[in-house]
């Protein structure tokens, strides 16, 4: 194969879920949302983004199912991760995107890997016993099933925790840099048992956010687990240790649903490399990896009139 990564990964997804024209080649169901964020006084300390000036910031968000089946059950295993990613409206007409999701830490390390678990993964139709391509892969990758060990099926978008997973660098205003991993957290986590989840209806987080946006608000905060010397940031497979600092960056308010959310979510393109000044990439080779898989399943999906 000589087409580029990113290209290898979009066929190798497109393999794995089939085609469906229009629809995002990795967390094809989704849910667009608007509200504000308001960064707090801690986050300056660490960072001189314009992100945390303190200065109330619109935001789009699109929550989601993993995968790139745009029916599935939200509560199926192949919905999970769910995602949730944010777009930062800046005052001086720029964006900056958040793109986290619920897994604590990423089953592989590298864009090929990730390309060869969805090749792997394709060998097993849903529904049908796992093909022995399928378990040498997860077999030689223990990192696959340690990550999604990690995950739940959450009651309600709103009720789960999500994780930037891929470390970036903040610059403070003294110059200062640090490595940090955000997490994105919410008022309380519910997670459902098995027998719940399959009891509930095929869109019931969809419904369930749109349910809970005519009666309030909901909301998150923006957290940053800071790493310590010698923590790995170019290891997304290696959770930090628990007991790291974590400083709150503010709060997430969402408010208002979207009257088209799958017009919405066609022209939407979240990129977690869109950054701003006072936050870089660190040495993780996801970042770019994602921003230019990203956009090539975001070409396709736009090809469709
Ligand atoms: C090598 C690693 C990864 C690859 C190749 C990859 C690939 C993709 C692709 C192709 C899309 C569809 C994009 C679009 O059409 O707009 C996507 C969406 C998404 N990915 Fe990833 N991904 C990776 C890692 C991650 C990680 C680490 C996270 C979370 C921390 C994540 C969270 C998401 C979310 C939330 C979406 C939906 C974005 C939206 O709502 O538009 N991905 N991914």
């Amino acid at each position: 194969e000589d087409a580029p990564v990113a290209v290898q990964i979009v066929d190798a997804l497109n393999k794995h879920f089939g085609v469906h024209p229009g629809y995002r080649a990795n967390h094809a169901k989704g849910i667009v949302v608007k509200g504000s964020f308001k960064g707090s006084p801690e986050a300056v300390a660490v960072s001189k983004s314009p992100l945390f000036a303190g200065e109330k910031l619109p935001v789009t968000v699109r929550f989601s199912d993993a995968g790139g089946l745009p029916d599935v059950h939200d509560a199926s295993p192949v919905a999970n991760p769910h995602g949730m990613a944010i777009k930062f409206h800046l005052p001086n007409g720029g964006e900056s995107d958040i793109v986290v999701n619920s897994l604590k830490f990423f089953p592989v390390a590298t864009p090929e890997e990730f390309r060869d678990l969805q090749l792997a993964a394709a060998t097993t139709p849903p529904g049908s016993p796992m093909s022995a391509q399928f378990k040498t892969f997860l077999a030689s990758h223990p990192s696959v099933g340690r990550a999604n060990a990690t995950l739940g099926i959450p009651a309600s978008f709103a009720d789960e925790q999500y994780y930037g997973i891929n470390a970036f660098v903040f610059t403070n205003r003294a110059g200062r840099k640090q490595a940090v991993r955000y997490i994105i957290e919410p008022e309380k986590i519910v997670h459902l048992s098995k027998e719940e989840g399959a009891k509930k209806s095929p869109n019931y987080l969809m419904d369930d956010l749109l349910v809970r946006l005519a009666k309030g608000v909901v909301t998150f905060h923006l957290k940053a687990q800071l790493a310590a010397a010698g923590d790995p940031t170019k290891d997304p497979t290696q959770p930090w240790p628990e007991d790291r600092k974590v400083v709150d960056l503010g709060v997430l308010t969402i408010d208002k649903s979207v009257a088209d959310s799958i017009a919405a979510q066609k022209e939407l393109l979240f990129l977690p490399g869109r950054l701003t000044d006072g936050i870089e990439p660190s040495d993780d080779p996801l970042i770019a990896a994602r921003d230019s898989s990203y956009a090539v399943s975001f070409g396709r999906r736009n090809l469709t009139p």
